[in-house]
C-alpha cells in the first residue's frame, strides 16, 4: 500500500514538474528513490521476522515518518500547490489509523507539525523576500486544524476496530467451547448408547441388542440364502459354583468364559449373554460342521481352564445349536436351539448336540 501511495505521489510529483506547480530543479528522482530504498529495507525487516519482538512489528511509525519527511522536502519545491499539498500529509497519516494507539497519533501529528513548522521557518531564513506571513500562519493553522479532526476521528475508528477484534475474539472462544462440548457430548453419546447394548458384568451385548441384531440377520439371510445357525450354550451347575464358591467366584467364571468365547469366536459372531449363565451365539457365516468345530473348541478351552479356589475348580457347559431355515422366525430358531441345549443337559451335560 506504501509503495502504491508513493508512485501515485511521484506520478503527481512528475506533472505537476510538467506544468509548473512544482520547481523545475525538483530532485525527485533522488526524493522518491530514497523513499523506496528506505521502504525497501523496512520490508526485508519484516520479512527477515526480525520486527515480531518489536512493540511495532509492521514498522508503522517509521513508515509514516519517512512518508512525512517526503511530503515535508516535496512541499518545499511545490509553488501555488502548497496549501493543496497539505493534504498529503493526511495520506501518511491515514497509516497509523488502524495500528496506532491515539497517543502515538498525537506524537505523529506533532512530527508532522514539527516537520512542516521546519519547512516555514527555515525558509523564512533563506529566502524572506518570497514568504507570506499571513499564508504560513494560514496553512499551518489549516494543518493544525486538520490534524486535531484526524486524532478524534481516527481514535474513534481505532475504537471500533478494537471493538470488532474483541467481539470476533470473543466469538471464536466462544464457537470453540461449544466445538468442545460437542466432542464431550458425541463421547457421552457413544459411552451411553454404549451402555444401553452391552452386559455391565461381561462386556458382552445384552439380551434386547441380541434380539434386535438376529432379525436384522435373519432379513440378510432372507435376502442372500447364507447359512444362519444358533447356540445357545449355559454353565453346567452353576448354581453349585455359587454355593460353593461365592457368587464372586461365580461372576469370576461369567467373565472368563466371556473372555475365553470372545478370543474363540470370529468377529462376525453376535455373541450375546442370554440371561443368568446363559449365552447365545449366532454365527452369520460357516456350514454346521464348522461351528462345531468353534464350538468344541470353546467347551474344551473353558473346561481345562482352572479357576482359584479354594479349592481350584473347573466350569464345563451345554450348548444346543440348530440351523436356521427359511420358515424360521428368531423365536422358531432359538426354541429349536434350546431344545437342542435340553437334551446336551439331559445326556450328561459338558457337551454339544446341533438339530438341523
Ligand atoms: N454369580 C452370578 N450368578 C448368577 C448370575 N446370574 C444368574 N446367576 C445364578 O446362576 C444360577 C443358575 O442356576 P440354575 O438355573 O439352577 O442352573 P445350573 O445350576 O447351572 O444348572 P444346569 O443349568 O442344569 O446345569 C442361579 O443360582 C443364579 O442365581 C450372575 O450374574 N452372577
Amino acid at each position: 500500500m506504501a509503495v502504491y501511495s508513493y508512485l501515485m505521489v511521484w506520478a503527481a510529483t512528475l506533472l505537476g514538474i510538467r506544468i509548473g506547480y512544482f520547481e523545475p530543479d525538483t530532485p525527485h528522482w533522488l526524493l522518491f528513490g530514497a523513499t523506496l530504498a528506505a521502504n525497501l529495507v523496512f520490508f526485508l525487516i519484516i520479512r527477515s521476522g526480525r520486527s515480531e519482538r518489536w512493540t511495532d512489528p509492521s514498522l508503522t511509525v517509521p513508515q509514516m515518518m519517512v512518508g512525512i519527511i517526503l511530503i515535508t522536502a516535496l512541499l518545499h519545491y511545490s509553488r501555488e500547490l502548497r496549501g493543496a499539498m497539505i493534504a498529503i500529509y493526511f495520506m501518511a497519516m491515514t497509516f497509523g489509523v488502524f495500528a496506532l494507539s491515539r497517543q502515538r497519533m498525537i506524537l505523529m501529528s506533532g512530527f508532522v507539525l514539527l516537520c512542516f513548522c521546519g519547512l516555514e521557518a527555515w525558509e523564512w531564513q533563506q529566502a524572506p523576500e518570497t514568504k507570506i506571513l499571513s499564508i504560513s500562519f494560514g496553512h499551518t493553522s489549516i494543518l493544525l486544524l486538520g490534524l486535531l479532526w484526524f486524532v478524534y476521528v481516527g481514535g474513534h475508528i481505532r475504537n471500533l476496530q478494537q471493538r470488532n477484534q474483541q467481539q470476533r475474539a470473543s466469538l471464536r472462544a466462544q464457537q470453540r467451547h461449544l466445538e468442545q462440548i460437542n466432542v464431550q457430548l458425541q463421547d457421552a453419546m457413544a459411552r451411553l448408547e454404549d451402555v444401553a447394548i452391552r452386559d455391565a458384568l461381561t462386556g458382552l451385548f445384552n439380551r434386547r441388542h441380541f434380539m434386535e441384531r438376529i432379525d436384522e440377520e435373519i432379513a440378510r439371510a432372507e435376502r442372500s440364502g447364507r447359512p444362519l445357525h444358533l447356540a445357545l450354550i449355559d454353565l453346567d451347575h452353576f448354581k453349585q459354583i455359587n454355593d460353593s464358591h461365592g457368587h464372586q467366584a461365580g461372576d469370576q467364571v461369567l467373565r472368563t468364559f466371556a473372555e475365553t468365547a470372545r478370543q474363540t469366536l470370529r468377529r462376525s459372531d453376535l455373541l450375546a449373554r442370554y440371561g443368568g449363565e446363559e449365552f447365545v451365539v449366532l454365527f452369520t457365516d460357516g456350514e454346521a460342521e464348522d461351528i462345531r468345530q468353534v464350538l468344541e473348541r470353546l467347551r474344551q478351552a473353558l473346561s481345562q481352564h482352572r479357576f482359584n479356589g479354594p479349592p481350584a475348580f473347573s466350569v464345563t457347559l451345554s450348548a444346543g445349536v440348530a440351523s436356521w431355515h427359511q420358515s424360521d422366525t428368531a423365536d422358531t430358531l432359538i426354541q429349536r436351539a434350546d431344545e437342542a441345549l435340553y437334551r446336551a443337559k439331559h445326556n450328561g451335560r459338558n457337551q454339544l448336540v446341533a438339530v438341523d
